[in-house]
Formats: structure tokens, C-alpha cells, sequence
């Protein structure tokens, strides 16, 4: 774990001693944005046309930011469009690396050993932590973007005359109340899990400890009168907060602590975790091998023994007994 320093990789865990004790997550840096005519996004600049080919995905299956990545990309029908390089699962003192065991597929495009060397040929004097995912241009030779909330976006929507694929997760009239169950999911559950598990702290423990559990309580109260999150549709509110969920009872309860309950234990939050599970092509995202490995086996300072535990065993495939 670590980070570019003037293109300098430097091995460095995070600093919470200036936060007292809170983990704060770094704000992604390079945010262009890959639009139907190449005209320019919400930020950055333009040039980044939706075309076949032409865009490559680095991801590791074991980060819930990336994963959202490979769900719209499923979702919305651009596996033959868009290609993609998997991390390993273990994150050590060179940050995300690459090799080609256990479903991980090393860089296809520069044969790299360290994730940092794609950061430094789009900057040789990038500064900042070096991050899943990340959106490369094959044709400009450089970084679209590395924020996977607004990768996510790009997909739902660019590339539709390419694909025929009009599916909409962020439709216009729900774009209001989908932004504010992500104001309330972001920071309280799937940041909430790691500011819980990475506090160094009591106190920033337990205040993050307990915003996890506040907020899904929420969401179980929405889910236990509503299908999913905005409406009786589905939209990006609920695959954001499938990534944590997915994770949370293998990873989480465990490895961040976070472990007042399981989603199992939520009647709402557990069939609707398994219905998301269900929906076609998404279990084909879930990787618990890398999704186990790379937190419990990376994270030495929470696990310095670096075993990985084999529990628990969750039938992800049972009827999910969703009709509300
Ligand atoms: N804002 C980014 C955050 C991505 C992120 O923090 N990814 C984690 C993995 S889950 C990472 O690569 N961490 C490496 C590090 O912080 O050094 C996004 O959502 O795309």
C-alpha cells in the first residue's frame, strides 16, 4: 500500500494520526469524461468519444468501486466494447500488482508489473494513491477517468447507439432522489465500512461503527415497503449499495468490525441482496476468492497473520422472496 509522490512510488499506509484516528478517503484526481459525440463531460476536458474498442478497464474483483464498473458494463452490454485488465487480489507494499493466477488477468495492454507504471505513463509526475478503477484511452494513450461514479455514468449512457442498450439506471425524473439515497449510502455504508474498519481510533470507531448500522437500518426501512431503493425500478442507488453488501458478511463483519449484524439477519436487506445477485449477469461480477484474499491477506496492519478465513458459506442463489 502506498502512493506516487512526483511519480516516485512510495510505500506509505494511510495517515489518520492528522484525522484523530478517521480514515478519509482521497478524492479521485483525473475525471474526463467518454461521451456519444466526444464532446466534453461534467469535468475535464473533450476528445473521448464512445467507441467499439477503444476503451480499456483495469479493475481488481476484490474493490467495491471497481466492481460497480464491471456490473454497468455488464449491465449495459459492453463486454465486447470495452476490455479489461484484473489486478491480483493482493495489494502489498507496490500497491495494486499485476500476475496471472486466480482469475487475474495481468495488464493486457503494457504487460506492467505494478498498477503505478499505468498511473506514470499517463503522468510521469503523477502525484496521489494509485487506485481501481481506472478508464484508459487506448487511442490517446492516456487515463479518462478514475472515479468510478462517474465511470458508471459514461457507461449508462454513451454508448447507447453503439450497443442498442437503452437502459437507463440514472433516468432524468429520479436523478434528484437518487442522488440523495447515494448522499446517504456513500459516505455511510460503503465508505461507512471502511472508515469503521480502517479507524485507528475508539472513537472515529465507533462513530462510523454506528453510522453503518443507522444507515441500514434505512435502507431496510425503504426495502421493506419498496422493491429497491428509488422506486419500484432499478437504478445505480441500488447497485452502489449492492457492492457493499455483497461484501459485507464476508469481509466486513469480520475484517472492519463491523459486526452489530449480518445482512443475512435484515428479512428486507438479505432478499434483496440475493434478487440483485440473481439478475443476469451480475454473480458472473462476484469473485469472493479475490473479494476474501485481497482484504484479509493485503490489510497487514488489521490482519498481520495474513490468513484468510473459509467462512461463511451464504447461498447467494437461494430464492431471494422479493414481491413487496
Ligand atoms: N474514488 C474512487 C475510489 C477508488 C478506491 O479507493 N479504490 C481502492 C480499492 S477498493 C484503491 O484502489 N485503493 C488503493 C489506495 O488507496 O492506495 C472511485 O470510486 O473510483
Amino acid at each position: 500500500m502506498g502512493l506516487l509522490v512526483n511519480g516516485q512510488w512510495q510505500d506509505k499506509w494511510y495517515d489518520t494520526d492528522s484525522s484523530n484516528g478517521k480514515f478519509e478517503r482521497e478524492a479521485a484526481q483525473l475525471r474526463h469524461w467518454i461521451t456519444a459525440d466526444g464532446s466534453a463531460g461534467i469535468t475535464g476536458e473533450a476528445g473521448f468519444k464512445a467507441q467499439a474498442n477503444r476503451y480499456h478497464l483495469y479493475v481488481s474483483l476484490a474493490c467495491p468501486w471497481a466492481h460497480r464498473t464491471l456490473i454497468f458494463r455488464a449491465l449495459k452490454g459492453l463486454q465486447d466494447l470495452i476490455t479489461v485488465s484484473v489486478v491480483s487480489p493482493d495489494m502489498l507494499d507496490s500497491g495494486w500488482a499485476f500476475d496471472t493466477q486466480n482469475h487475474s488477468t495481468g495488464d493486457a495492454l503494457f504487460n506492467s508489473n505494478y498498477l503505478h507504471q499505468v498511473y506514470t505513463k499517463n503522468n510521469p509526475e503523477y502525484s496521489g494513491r494509485v487506485t481501481v478503477p481506472v478508464l484508459w484511452d487506448k487511442k490517446l494513450n492516456k487515463i479518462v477517468s478514475n472515479e468510478s461514479a462517474d465511470i458508471i455514468r459514461m457507461f449508462n449512457s454513451a454508448f447507447n447507439e453503439l450497443t442498442s442498450n437503452n437502459d437507463d439506471y440514472y433516468p432524468e425524473a429520479l436523478q434528484p432522489k437518487i442522488d440523495e439515497l447515494n448522499a446517504l449510502i456513500y459516505p455511510n455504508i460503503n465508505n461507512g465500512v471502511y472508515r469503521t474498519g480502517f479507524a485507528t481510533t475508539q472513537d472515529a470507531y465507533e462513530e462510523a461503527f454506528n453510522d453503518v448500522f443507522k444507515a441500514l437500518d434505512t435502507v431496510e426501512g425503504i426495502l421493506s415497503k419498496q422493491r429497491y431503493l428509488a422506486t419500484n425500478e432499478l437504478t445505480e442507488a441500488d447497485w452502489r449499495l449492492f457492492t457493499t453488501l455483497i461484501r459485507f458478511d464476508s469481509v466486513y463483519v469480520g475484517h472492519f468490525k463491523c459486526n452489530l449484524r449480518t445482512i443475512e439477519s435484515y428479512p428486507a436487506l438479505n432478499g434483496y441482496l440475493r434478487e440483485l445477485y440473481q439478475v443476469k449477469g451480475v454473480a458472473e461480477t462476484v469473485d469472493f476468492y479475490h473479494i476474501k484474499r485481497h482484504y484479509y491477506f493485503s490489510h497487514t496492519m488489521i490482519n498481520p497473520t495474513q490468513v484468510v478465513p473459509n467462512g461463511p458459506s451464504v447461498d447467494y442463489l437461494s430464492d431471494h422472496g422479493r414481491n413487496v
